[in-house]
């Protein structure tokens, strides 16, 4: 099969990363690490939810994009993106929306995108309150624009993109096996 990445996007707390985790931990599919100068959230560690690096190290790789997210740099690198693709040919990605496009745009042939969202958005807040974020710390993050913006999908998007509303979490999973099937990705490790 050919190389191919699978971008996670959509608001902060929509399941992004819980998306990804699921795909890598049940199929054949490689996460991509990216790098943020943001600073560790409760149970992050560097190598395994990010590369964390400050505003001096993170110019030190070479990157397919970057974007400053909510005051903090966040961008993927082509190093990891290589590394993911000679494990396996499928590798996902989280990123922001405008991640995503820059990705549409640089690497089309490659790149299937999955805009994840929330029917009600105090549930949103509640997963992230679940998650152990401080409250003015989720505060700040959805009064962001980079959160204002993502909460809807981007008109550039809009035809692009594979929209999965993750409001519960059994039904999350079916439309994801579904989704790869419909990629004709294989659906067992
Ligand atoms: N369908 C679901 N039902 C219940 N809880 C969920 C569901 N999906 C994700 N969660 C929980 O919601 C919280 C937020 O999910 P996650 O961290 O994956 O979001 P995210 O989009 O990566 O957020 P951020 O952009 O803020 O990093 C986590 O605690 C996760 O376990
Ligand atoms: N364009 C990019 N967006 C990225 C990258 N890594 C993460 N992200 C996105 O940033 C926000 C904030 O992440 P958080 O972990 O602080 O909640 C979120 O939307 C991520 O998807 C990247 O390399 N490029």
């Amino acid at each position: 099969m050919e190389n191919k990445v699978i971008v996670l996007c959509g608001a902060p707390g929509s399941g992004k990363t819980t998306v990804r985790k699921y795909l890598t931990e049940n199929f054949a599919i490689e996460p991509v690490l990216t790098h943020t100068t943001r600073l560790k959230r409760k149970g992050e560690h560097d190598g395994i939810d990010y590369w964390f690096e400050t505003r001096e190290t993170f110019f030190k790789n070479h990157y397919l994009e970057y974007v400053e997210y909510d005051g903090n740099l966040y961008g993927s690198s082509y190093e990891s993106l290589e590394r993911a693709w000679q494990r396996a040919p499928v590798a996902t990605i989280v990123l922001d929306t405008k991640g995503a496009e820059t990705y549409l745009e640089r690497i089309p042939e490659k790149t299937e995108v999955v805009y994840l969202c929330v029917t009600d958005e105090k549930v949103q807040r509640e997963r992230m309150e679940q998650r152990g974020d401080d409250a003015d710390k989720i505060q700040r993050r959805l009064a962001s624009q980079e959160a204002k913006r993502d909460k809807h999908l981007p008109d550039k998007l809009v035809k692009h993109v594979h929209v999965i509303e993750n409001d519960d979490w059994e039904e999350t999973k079916v439309k994801i096996q579904t989704l790869l099937q419909m990629l004709g990705i294989e659906t067992t490790c």
